[in-house]
Order: structure tokens, then C-alpha cells, then sequence
């Protein structure tokens, strides 16, 4: 997000429930306190990392200060998570609606969603979340000194605010990152939105391009085309969610297929024109095609916050791409400064992010010569894609088993064996499960099912705390659940040793009571 320093944030349309979500997150009456004389922590940034940091290293009594320049919560509050999963939700009932006569509950085909009040409803939504992460809160129940303003670094012991200058024993960078503009030849001319303005819509786009088929492509993609849009997206690359593997990919791509999205693979963009409509003319493979919408979004990956922080001048190394250069306890190449979530971390997630921030608090300020601290690759992270069906990985990758497959064993359940799946009529999916070699040890999963990201947990649980496959076969789970899926994949693991000499000592015995 990006807002102009001294200008009062307004966020579109000023409403009821967006004037409540500024109050919360940047009150137009705040007053910045006046600074401590040194504070234990100074935290640049009020996204998920910044506020995690701030709110642990408050609780635990020290003094903090958190800046943020625009509205407290960052991308997952206001332009990222709770937005578009409040989207997803209209856009998967509008879904259900439309398949509502299979189960045999006709509805008019002339039923459907009611844009003005979706976004409403998401706005209302995502004020009322927002009071989690106000000013008000922070200073009161955390101890936080918030100071509103953009802040950058005056000294190797000094973070600069509105002319206030914060003095520090360590801070933390926690600036966030924003969406990188792909450069396409009338891109700018014909206009488009990003994740920071395509939640201030109060109209449906009748036809909407969505440049980019990451997270934010294939999750928009899905909402908008069931909310009504017609959807054309463009991929550059041979599959859409490119980190998952094939199978995944080209499943989604299936029910986008069905559900009448138009996607576009290898799509080179050459230039976009902007009279009757946007028409963008795209290469594929060679052959030039083009298509004309109303709206263009454009997902096309992200790209650091850096700018303007003064981090030379305190040596603080940092990558245009990359972000800020980190070790493995978040320590940048200052070694009193820190630095979480999105503006350095692979891993651009709000749970990575929070996660990380509970390391940072843990090393920056209860590692005394280094004793006690936590490193970021000790998490077990998993992801979510919302689409429908989700997307849920955890632990080793598809790429990875590639390179060394005889150490890994998969057990591979679809959803057609599960009893809850075909009675719910979401069969389109699977389980996966990846253990090591010869073993019971759980080294990943993916999941593709309508709640992936509700059964993944059990799977980041196993892994933490290192429950083997074994213990998941002995664990009873309620019938009919679609979460059996992931006991049906524990038994075949079961099997396999159940096949060898197990059963030959098996079938001695019963032979001998025969
Ligand atoms: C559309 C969308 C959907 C998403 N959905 C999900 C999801 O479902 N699940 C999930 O886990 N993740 C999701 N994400 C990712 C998630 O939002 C981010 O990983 C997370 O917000 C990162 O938190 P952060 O604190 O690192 O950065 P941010 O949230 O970007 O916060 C950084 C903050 O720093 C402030 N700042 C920057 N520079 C300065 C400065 N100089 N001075 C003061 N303040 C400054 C910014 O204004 C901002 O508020 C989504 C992202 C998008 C865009
Ligand atoms: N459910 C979630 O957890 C969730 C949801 C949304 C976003 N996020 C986070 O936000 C991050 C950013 O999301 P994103 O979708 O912008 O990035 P992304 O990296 O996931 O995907 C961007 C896609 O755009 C494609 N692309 C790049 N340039 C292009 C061009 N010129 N034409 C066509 N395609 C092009 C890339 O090949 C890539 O597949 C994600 O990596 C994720 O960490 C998470």
C-alpha cells in the first residue's frame, strides 16, 4: 500500500465501515506520544510481522515503538487476506447457487450476486476484524508507542518519524512488499488494478483480464468469474500456481475450464490499447491473439518495500528482488537491526510472517551472546491456496522429491475413495503424503480438496511434533469426514509393512489355531 506522507488515508468509498477501519487504523486525531528516551525495540512497519513483533516484545515488557505509514494491519488486513477471503466466501454461495438444482433445490436462473452489497459486506467484515489491530489496542493493551508517519533510518541508533527521532538498542524492518507493474506498452494508458485497489470496487466488471495465474491471479480469477465477470487469465509461464506440482495445476486449470474461465498458458503480453475498451494482444507460442475487457488486474508477484529507509547508511544490505538480505535468525547485515516478513522472507505468508516475528522478538531481545536463539528454517510453513478446490502443501516439494526420489515414499489417496467426498459431491481432489524411505517419518502432504486448508493442519501437527504416519492409522476420525482421506493414506502406509513379514507370521499363527 502506498499513501502520501501528511495527507489524511482515506480508503474507497469512505462508508461507514471504511471511515470505522480508519479510525481503528490510522485515527485522524492521533497523536504521536512522545519518544522514550531509548526504546528496547524500534519496529518500522504495522503489517502482520510488525504488529506480532511489537505486541510480544510489549507483552514481555519492554519498550517498544511500532511506526507505520499508512493503515496499521497492512496488506493482509485491508488489501490481502481478509478482503479477498471475504470475496472467496460471497463467491463460493454464488457457487453453490449455481449447482443448487443438482441437489435438487431449483433456483430462477435469473439468481445472482449482488455486487454493491458483496463488497459491502466485505468492508463491513473487514472493519469489524480490524478493530484486532488498532492503534488504541496496541498503546493500551500491548504497552506499543504507535507513531504514524513513514519512517526511515537517521543513525545506526536512530529511526526517524515525522521529525521525531527513536532512539533503539535493535530495530526491526517489517515494511512489507507491494505488487510489481509487469512493463507492457500501454499498460499504464488503459489502467489497472492491483490487490490496493481492486477492494474499493463497487461495480462487477462485465469483463475482466487478470494478469498473472499466482495466489492473487488464480484466487481473484475464481471470484470474480463466479461473481458474475466473465474472466480471461493470463499466465506467462506452462501452469498456473507454478510451485505446485503439474497434477495440481492443471486440475485447477480443469475447473477453471468448467467454470468458464478463459485461461491463457505461455501467454507473452505485447501491448495493451485502450479505446473501445482494453485490448490486450498477447503472444502464445508464436501465434498473436487479443482479447478486449473491461477491467485489467494485474498479480504478477511481488517486490519489496526498501525505498527511502536509508539503509546504506546503516548497513543494511538489501536486493531490488529479494528484499532485505537476512541470516538464518532474521539478523540483517547489522547485526542490531532485524528483519521479517514479506520485505525479506521467501515465504510471503501472514502465518510465516507471524511466525517469524515470534523468532525476531526471541533473538533480538532474550539471546544474550546468541545463546537461545531461534532460526526461520526450523518452521514447518505450510500454504493455502482459496480456490476452489484449495491448495494446501506442507513440507517437501514436489521439485525436491524429484531430485532425490528413492529417498521418499508417497502415499496418494483421491477423494473418489472417500466416502464424505462423494456424498458432499467434491470428489475432485486427493491426498498426498510424502514420508522417508523405510519409515513413518512425515516429510510432507499436499491436499487439493474443497478444505484443504483445514486438513493440512494435521499434517503441520504431525510434522511438529514429530507424530510418525503410524500414529495417524491408530487414530480414529469420526465417519463420514473428508478428513479421512488422511487416515486412508496413514493405512496404506500400514500396508506396506503389514504385507511382508508381519502377515507371514500372521498367517503361521492362524495356521497353527486352524
Ligand atoms: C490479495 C492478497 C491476498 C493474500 N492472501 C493471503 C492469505 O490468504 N493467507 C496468507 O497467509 N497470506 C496472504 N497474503 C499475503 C499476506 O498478506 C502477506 O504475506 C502479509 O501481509 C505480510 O505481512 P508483512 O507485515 O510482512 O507486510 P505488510 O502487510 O505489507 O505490512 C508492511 C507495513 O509496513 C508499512 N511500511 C512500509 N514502509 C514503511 C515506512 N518507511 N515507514 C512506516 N511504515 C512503512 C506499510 O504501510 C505496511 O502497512 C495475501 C496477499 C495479498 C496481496
Ligand atoms: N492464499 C494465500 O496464502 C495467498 C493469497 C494471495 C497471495 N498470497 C501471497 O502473495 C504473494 C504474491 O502473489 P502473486 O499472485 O502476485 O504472486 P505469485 O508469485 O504467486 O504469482 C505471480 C504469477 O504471475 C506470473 N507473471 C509474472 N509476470 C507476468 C506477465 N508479464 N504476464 C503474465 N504472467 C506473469 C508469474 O509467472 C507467476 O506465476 C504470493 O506469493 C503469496 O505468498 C498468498
Amino acid at each position: 500500500m502506498t499513501q502520501l506522507e501528511n495527507q489524511p488515508i482515506t480508503v474507497s468509498p469512505m462508508d461507514e465501515f471504511n471511515q470505522t477501519l480508519v479510525e481503528n487504523l490510522h485515527p485522524s486525531h492521533w497523536k504521536n506520544p512522545q519518544p522514550e528516551r531509548c526504546y528496547n525495540l524500534v519496529v518500522i512497519g504495522g503489517g502482520t510481522a510488525g504488529l506480532v513483533t511489537a505486541a510480544g516484545a510489549g507483552l514481555l515488557g519492554g519498550k517498544v515503538a511500532l511506526i507505520e505509514q499508512n493503515l496499521l494491519g497492512g496488506d493482509c488486513t485491508n488489501v490481502g487476506c481478509v478482503p479477498s477471503k471475504a470475496l472467496i466466501r460471497s463467491s463460493r454461495i454464488a457457487a453453490a447457487v449455481g449447482i443448487a438444482s443438482e441437489y435438487g433445490i431449483p433456483v430462477p436462473e435469473s439468481v445472482k450476486a449482488d455486487f454493491s452489497v458483496v463488497m459491502e459486506q466485505m468492508r463491513k467484515v473487514r472493519s469489524q476484524i480490524s478493530s484486532n489491530d488498532s492503534a488504541a489496542r496496541f498503546q493500551e493493551e500491548f504497552g506499543v508507542d504507535i507513531f504514524l508517519g513513514k519512517a526511515h533510518f537517521s543513525s545506526s541508533q536512530t529511526v526517524d518519524v515525522r521529525g521525531e527521532k527513536l532512539r533503539f538498542k535493535k530495530a526491526v524492518i517489517a515494511t512489507g512488499s507491494h505488487p510489481i507493474i509487469p512493463q507492457i506498452a500501454g499498460l499504464e494508458t488503459a489502467g489497472y488494478l492491483t490487490n490496493e485497489t481492486v477492494f474499493s470496487l463497487t461495480k462487477l466488471p462485465e469483463s475482466l483480464a487478470v494478469i498473472g495465474g499466482g495466489y492473487i491471479g488464480c484466487e481473484l480469477a475464481q471470484t470474480f468469474q463466479r461473481l458474475g465477470s466473465k474472466v480471461i487469465l493470463l499466465q506467462r509461464g506452462d501452469q498456473v500456481l507454478k510451485r505446485s506440482d503439474i497434477e495440481v495445476s492443471d486440475l485447477i486449470q480443469e475447473v477453471f475450464a468448467r467454470e468458464g474461465i478463459y485461461t491463457v498458458l505461455n501467454a507473452d503480453i505485447k501491448r495493451i490499447e485502450s479505446e473501445d475498451g482494453k485490448t490486450i494482444y498477447y503472444d502464445v507460442l508464436g501465434i498473436e491473439e487479443q482479447s478486449t475487457v473491461d477491467e485489467i488486474i494485474v498479480a504478477t508477484g511481488r517486490q519489496p518495500n526498501i525505498k527511502g529507509l536509508n539503509l546504506e547508511a546503516v548497513g543494511v544490505k538489501s536486493d531490488p528482488k529479494k528484499g532485505i538480505i537476512i541470516n538464518d535468525y532474521l539478523q540483517t547485515t547489522n547485526p542490531n537491526i532485524y528483519a521479517v516478513g514479506d520485505v525479506c522472507m521467501e515465504s510471503k505468508f501472514t502465518h510465516a510472517a507471524d511466525a517469524a516475528a515470534r523468532i525476531v522478538v526471541q533473538n533480538a531481545l532474550f539471546s544474550p551472546l546468541g545463546i537461545g536463539r531461534k532460526k526461520l528454517s526450523s518452521l514447518i510453513i505450510p500454504s493455502c491456496a482459496y480456490t476452489d478446490p484449495e491448495v494446501a502443501q506442507v513440507g517437501i516439494t514436489e521439485a525436491e522429491i524429484l531430485q532425490k526420489p528413492e529417498k521418499v515414499k508417497t502415499f496418494y489417496v483421491p477423494l473418489s475413495d472417500i466416502d464424505r467426498a462423494c456424498i458432499d459431491r467434491q470428489t475432485n481432489g486427493f491426498a498426498k503424503v510424502h514420508v522417508r524411505h523405510g519409515t513413518d517419518k512425515i516429510l510432507g502432504a499436499t491436499i487439493v480438496s474443497a478444505h484443504a486448508g483445514e486438513m493440512i493442519n494435521q499434517i503441520t501437527l504431525a510434522m511438529v511434533g514429530n507424530v510418525g504416519l503410524r500414529t495417524i492409522a491408530n487414530t480414529i476420525y469420526p465417519y463420514p469426514t473428508q478428513s479421512e482421506v488422511i487416515r486412508k493414506a496413514a493405512d496404506k502406509y500400514n500396508f506396506t509393512w503389514l504385507k511382508g513379514w508381519v502377515k507371514k507370521l500372521a498367517s503361521i499363527w492362524l495356521s497353527w489355531q486352524r
